[in-house]
């Protein structure tokens, strides 16, 4: 892949937020029903090969897109960006990347005006608009909300090898790191940045990649994640849920990670924090403090490491993966006796004393 650009050469794009996510799914039924009615989110327009989902709180035509193909997969993670000319800014920027891009007219996705699309350096399917179609917010519409109410897209959680590497990428590209999780030989195993004033718009997760960890919507209250647990419990579908529900240490969110029928992982996340000052310090935990990832101490399922989508190119052929060549987290984190390292009080490296 194309070298990380150098800061300063070529502006890059104002991105607003992380803002859709278009997967390819094998079964748009089947994957509806998940979406809809497990999970509780709008339909906002579909046909026989597409849904274009929206939570609550939204007022874009959707920030999911489930598409029919034959392979599940991402096809596009797309960023707002902060007016017209900045969707002319990506395309500017990533040209002088050298790397595959490609304008799309307005509608070329139901719904998003002028777009462009491109294959980053880090090789996934990125997508930078302004234009969207606004439609009816239903965030009072708590008639319609389910218990589980989700509000809105919070943020992609991707898998790189070489996360320092996708670490200046993204900084590069003007987003702000806030949580990172480091080991004693300064590896970083994994990345959390900002664009809007919350704990991330992206995270990198160390590991064999290009390929897409998760999608992740937040609600407002923990006692929703709680009810997507309690709902999925009564309809015997527990089988969805991976890991959780627990509480982050990184982000101090509340959380739970479900997979969906093709196995895409999507997180529903509360009560992360603010991030918006211009001095917010970075928090950095130490790979082996077995509570960076669960605050009370619980393992990570072995599958939160090792599985994660494929992620396809802009003509839709899937990315060959590289391996990490660095340590991988599970391995430096888990004895001989399963369970998490330091499961005692080892401190937070950088924490506030
Ligand atoms: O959104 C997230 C916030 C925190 C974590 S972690 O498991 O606490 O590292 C994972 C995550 O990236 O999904
Ligand atoms: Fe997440």
């Amino acid at each position: 892949p194309a070298p990380t650009p150098e800061p300063g050469a070529i502006p890059p794009p104002d991105i607003v937020r992380a803002a859709y996510a278009e997967l390819v799914v094998t079964d748009p039924a089947a994957s509806r029903e998940f979406y809809v009615d497990l999970l509780g989110l709008v339909v906002t327009h579909e046909d026989e090969d597409t849904v274009y989902l929206r939570a609550f709180e939204e007022y874009l035509h959707h920030s999911l897109v489930l598409r029919r193909g034959d392979g599940a997969a991402l096809a596009a993670l797309a960023y707002r960006v902060r007016s017209p000319g900045e969707v002319d800014a990506a395309e500017r920027y990533y040209r002088a990347l050298g790397v595959p891009v490609e304008r799309r007219a307005a509608g070329a996705t139901r719904g998003i005006g002028p777009a462009v699309r491109v294959l980053d350096p880090l090789g996934f399917p990125l997508e930078f608009f302004y234009e969207a179609e606004h439609v009816p917010r239903l965030h009072q519409d708590y008639d319609l909300h389910g218990a589980g109410a989700i509000a809105r897209l919070d943020h992609f959680n991707i898998v790189v090898p070489d996360v320092a590497r996708a670490e200046r990428y993204y900084r590069a590209l003007g987003f702000r790191v806030t949580e990172d999780i480091r080991g004693a030989d300064d590896t970083l195993y994994a990345s959390w940045l900002h664009r809007k004033d919350t704990v991330h718009d992206i995270a990198l997760t160390g590991g064999d990649g290009p390929r897409l960890h998760h999608i992740a919507f937040s609600t407002h209250e923990r006692g929703q994640v709680l009810h997507v647990c309690d709902l999925l419990g009564a309809r015997r579908r527990s089988a969805h849920i991976e890991r959780g529900p627990g509480r982050h240490g990184v982000s101090n969110a509340f959380y739970v990670y479900v997979r969906d029928p093709d196995l895409h992982r999507v997180e529903i996340y509360t009560t992360d924090y603010y991030t918006g000052d211009p001095d917010h310090p970075v928090l950095s935990w130490d790979v082996r403090d077995n509570q960076r990832r669960d605050w009370w101490g619980n393992p990570v399922v072995p599958s939160w490491y090792a599985e994660a989508s494929t992620v396809l190119d802009l003509n839709g052929k899937p990315q060959p993966v590289f391996a990490r060549e660095e340590n991988h987290e599970a391995e430096v984190t888990v004895g001989a006796d399963g369970f998490s390292f330091a499961r005692d009080t080892s401190p937070q490296v950088g924490s506030p004393s």
